[in-house]
């Protein structure tokens, strides 16, 4: 193409600003087009929802210092001043949000606009005097590593976990529906030992809830110690107080598990723990969508088709199989995230710098492509119907996989003393290897090999179909 056409391709200019438009254009999809799957994520999330729970902190540590009677001067709050304090956070909505950003256009620092947001309103609860108590004692990574774990702790547990536990149920219920469907496997991507379809997917369900068993159980840990995590202006400024207690008792009062030995931060170990288990359980998912993909395209699962929407384009007979693609390219974009944050939090150069505050922004977008994923997951399984004379016609031009059985048969068989059992395995490479045998040959094959009458029936009732194992009762380990 010539430099002219070129040009004339090109989006024109002079076109109007996206980015100036009234209503806010999201730059990420997260925001945009798959907003709604990840809402539930925002009130955990989100920096509205972050700066909301370090209010809450800020607030919670305040009545915790009075109701304890830590500083000298201070008595227990009525409850209609705690409870005036309270309203700050489960009143905090988008205005709450903007006046927070507009204070801290002029400190230029996240934190201390909080603490001067909750300083605002103490003269409406007649607490003007105790205006210093608020972030008494604190550094800034006091008030954020419990709002971060505050809310990781609820997105994992009241949105991420449960949306992941009710997909593994759905695989579950599949493997349970698939139990006694026969399948060839393919090893290698060659024809193997068969299996059934619902054994299959139990190992999947299986290996998911191993790692949501993990997460289930993860330790989110919290400290509220200071500047560099030695209390000191704690005891500098009111020597008497038992401030480990205090602050022992404030972390446990969240909800947290107290971190007793740290720098300036906290330090994020927690966090990569839980990451490398998510993004390990992404992974896991990831196996289940190449999976499934491959087995639509050869015929295994037919896709109900959604009344209404478009396969392809340009090619109007197809069921396109893109509730599994999509699913592919979020787990690993929120793997890609999870992962860097695992790694990178860890450290954190002499008692503290701010790489963490940056990257722990992010901390949602990795839950969004994950819970997007799984969203889309499951949708897909619900659109599938086992096709199982496909996965039957399979198995009946396979006979070759019968070799095993048959050469593992006349091991036994010689053991007990039955005689011409002699070189199992290269007779039944001979037979099959790299060539196809119907069942007539492998029946005639077996009937040829002066077997024991037990032994001989055993093998010629056996089928591609019926080379199962104990593949359907192993489903059983699932309800376990
Ligand atoms: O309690 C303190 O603040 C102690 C201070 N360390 C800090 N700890 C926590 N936050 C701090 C710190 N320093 C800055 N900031 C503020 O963090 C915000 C960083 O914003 P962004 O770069 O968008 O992640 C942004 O709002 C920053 O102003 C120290 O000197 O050790």
């Amino acid at each position: 193409m010539s430099d002219s056409a070129n040009a004339t391709a090109r989006i024109p200019s002079g076109r109007k600003s996206l980015a100036a438009s009234s209503e806010r254009i999201a730059l990420g999809p997260l925001d945009g087009r798959y907003s709604g799957a990840v809402a539930p994520l925002v009130d955990y999330l989100s920096e509205a929802a972050l700066n909301r729970d370090r209010v809450g902190v800020e607030v919670e540590w305040f009545i915790h210092l009075t109701n304890n009677n830590v500083l000298p001067g201070t008595e227990p709050l009525t409850a209609a001043q705690q409870a005036g304090l309270r309203a700050i956070v489960t009143e905090f909505d988008a205005a709450s949000v903007q006046e927070l950003a507009d204070i801290e256009k002029v400190t230029v620092h996240d934190v201390k606009a909080v603490e001067y947001f909750i300083g605002n309103r103490l003269a409406d609860l007649g607490l003007e005097r105790l205006k210093p108590l608020v972030h008494f004692g604190c550094t800034s990574e006091d008030i954020n590593n419990l709002s971060y774990a505050v809310g990781v702790k609820g997105a994992v547990e009241d949105v991420w976990l449960p949306a992941a536990r009710t997909l593994v149920a759905k695989i579950a219920e599949m493997a349970e529906e698939n139990r006694a469907v026969p399948m060839l496997s393919r090893t290698h991507g060659q024809p193997a030992t068969p299996t059934t379809l619902g054994k299959e997917l139990a190992v999947t369900a299986h290996r998911l809830t191993r790692q949501l068993d993990r997460v289930a159980k993860t330790e989110f840990l919290g400290k509220i110690n200071g500047a560099t995590g030695t209390y000191a202006a704690h005891y500098a400024s009111v020597p008497a107080a038992d401030w480990q207690d205090v602050a022992k008792g404030f972390v446990e009062s969240l909800g947290l598990t107290w971190n007793p030995l740290t720098t300036q931060i906290e330090s994020h170990d927690w966090q990569a723990e839980l990451y490398a288990d998510m993004a390990r359980f992404n992974r896991i998912l990831h196996n289940l969508c190449t999976d499934v993909w491959s087995y639509i395209s050869i015929g295994y699962f037919a896709q109900i088709p959604v009344p209404g929407a478009t396969g392809s384009s340009t090619m109007p007979h197809k069921v396109n199989p893109i509730r599994f693609e999509n699913a592919e390219a979020n787990l690993e974009l929120s793997n890609a995230l999870l992962d860097t944050l695992g790694a990178t939090l860890v450290t954190s150069r002499w008692q503290r710098d701010l790489t963490d505050s940056s990257s722990q922004r992010n901390i949602g977008v990795a839950f969004g492509h994950s819970l997007l994923a799984i969203n889309n997951v499951l949708g897909g399984l619900g659109r599938l119907d086992t096709a199982e004379a496909v996965l039957a016609e399979d198995l009946d031009h396979n006979w070759e996989v019968l070799a095993e059985a048959i050469q593992m048969v006349m091991r036994a068989e010689a053991i007990a003393g039955v005689e011409g059992m002699e070189d199992p395995y290269e007779r039944l490479k001979d037979l099959t290897r790299g060539q196809r045998v119907n069942a007539a040959r492998m029946q005639e094959f077996v009937s040829g090999l002066g077997l024991s009458a037990d032994a001989q029936a055993r093998l010629l009732d056996l089928t591609p179909g019926k080379y199962i194992g104990i593949a359907e009762s192993l489903v059983d380990h699932l309800q376990k």
